[in-house]
């Protein structure tokens, strides 16, 4: 989308309708405005308004006047008088090349000013129809709600190095609607995570200074996540025996629903049996990297059969599967939900981090967990198509999702 505006004052046109005004019109109007003009008895304001009209629209095209000619832009009017822009064939092919396809134009005066504006969108920045079934799920917020209302999520994750990781999901679950976020991090990073995350609650786990989680962090991590409605696990959480053995504390540990990604899913590979014991629901979003890993599998062999070792693993696991890529496939409650959104521009670091953070956060609104997985990767590939439409496909970052998630959800309440 473009837009121009453009301010002319009425005195001017006057004086040059008093010097030059065949010469004036022979120059920027066409015949048809030219006739209106005279059915408008030459008032100079209504010719400032229609000036101004091309001024703002060549400014909405990027090229000022000059590459567009006065001409090549016919200012009209409708049978209700609002004002349209018709343009020559020069100025037709300006408007392909920047793909835009409509421009619509508003004009306004007074005494000594006219004032237009032009805005200028292609048929793409409509192209998003959200599927009714899928704004069903959004949770309704109460006007009588706090935060306390809209679930405790509880992000784990992070090591030395990667801060970015549980960053990315803290914010994703904020963005989304949750009320409370608490960031579980292993102590060393408590400075560090303290300046980049403002609206989370950073808890500070015991690492032995280590800057990752070891067995010793279980005490602390058990106290801070008795509470919580939903936990994220894995972003940058880091692998070994160690830290599977962790996991495998938290899996039996919790009752409520887990979300795990990255080294979260890298871990259970370790030792699958982690989830032989869980009572709550868990929900795993591996790329097709990490399921490879995970079913001791080539990365072709999963993408050659997506749906079917989809469903082996959730339910051989008892898992809900989203196994993420190009139309994300999501499996469990004996569903199957092949999401349309998102677009290659998010194959970019963190983008998968943001989806763990999307999903905990519409299941700690209360959302049963399949439904809350699959409005959480529809919300999450929206706000990528989103981002895509401001900054393309190859300069996408993480960060421009995160940014995109409230205009997503913003589209799927329309
Ligand atoms: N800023 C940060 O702190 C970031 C941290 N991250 C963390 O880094 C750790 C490692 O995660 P990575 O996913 O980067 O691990 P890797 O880069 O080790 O990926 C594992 C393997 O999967 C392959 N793979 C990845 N996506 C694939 C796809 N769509 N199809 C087929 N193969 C694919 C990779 O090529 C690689 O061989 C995790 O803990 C993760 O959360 C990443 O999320 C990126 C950002
Ligand atoms: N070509 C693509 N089309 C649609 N979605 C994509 C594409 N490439 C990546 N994505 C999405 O981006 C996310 C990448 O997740 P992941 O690989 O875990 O990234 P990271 O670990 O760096 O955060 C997934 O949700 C995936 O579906
Ligand atoms: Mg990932």
């Amino acid at each position: 989308m473009t837009t121009g505006v453009d301010i002319v004052n009425v005195s001017r046109i006057s004086k040059i309708l008093l010097e030059k005004k065949d010469n004036f019109y022979k120059k920027v109007m066409t015949d048809r405005e030219i006739n209106y003009i005279c059915s408008r008895n030459h008032n100079p304001r209504t010719i400032a308004g229609i000036f101004a009209a091309k001024e703002a629209i060549s400014k909405t095209l990027g090229t000022g006047i000059g590459a567009i000619g006065w001409k090549d832009m016919e200012i009209l009017h409708d049978d209700k008088g609002k004002p349209y822009v018709n343009f020559s064939d020069k100025g037709k092919k300006i408007i392909e090349e920047l793909t835009l396809d409509v421009i619509e134009i508003s004009i306004t005066h007074e005494e000594e000013y006219a004032i237009a504006f032009a805005i200028g969108y292609g048929k793409q920045d409509e192209f998003i129809v959200v599927d009714p079934y899928i704004k069903k799920l959004l949770p309704k917020r109460k006007k009588d709600s706090h935060k306390g209302n809209y679930g405790r999520v509880g992000i784990i994750g992070g090591s030395k190095g990667m801060t970015g990781a549980p960053y990315l999901a803290t914010q994703a679950a904020l963005r989304s609607g949750s009320g409370l976020v608490y960031t579980l991090i292993p102590k060393s990073l408590e400075d560090i995570m303290a300046v980049k995350l403002t609206e989370a609650i950073i808890k500070p786990i015991e690492d032995e200074d280590k800057g990752f989680f070891t067995l010793k962090s279980i005490e602390d991590i058990k106290k801070e996540i008795e509470n919580m409605d939903v936990l994220a696990i894995g972003p940058g959480f880091g692998v070994d025996i160690e830290r599977c053995q962790l996991l495998r504390e938290i899996l039996n540990y919790f009752k409520g629903p887990i979300v795990l990604d990255a080294d979260g899913i890298n871990c259970i590979a370790l030792d699958p049996s982690i989830l032989d014991n869980r009572e709550g629901i868990t929900i795993m979003t591996p790329h097709p990297g990490e399921l490879a890993n995970f079913l001791k599998r080539t990365t072709k062999e999963i993408q050659g059969n997506r749906i079917n070792y989809s469903k082996y693993v959730s339910e051989k696991y008892n898992v809900i599967m989203v196994l993420k890529g190009v139309n994300t496939i999501i499996t469990g409650e004996g569903e199957i939900f092949l999401n349309p959104t998102g677009n290659p521009g998010m194959a970019t670091a963190g983008s998968g981090d943001i989806l763990t953070g999307i999903i905990a956060s519409f299941i700690g609104q209360g959302l049963n967990s399949f439904k809350g997985t699959v409005l959480g990767v529809y919300c999450h590939g929206l706000a990528g198509d989103m981002a895509k439409l401001d900054k393309g496909e190859y300069g996408l970052i993480a960060t421009d999702i995160l940014e995109n998630i409230p205009y997503s959800i913003k589209k799927i309440e329309e």
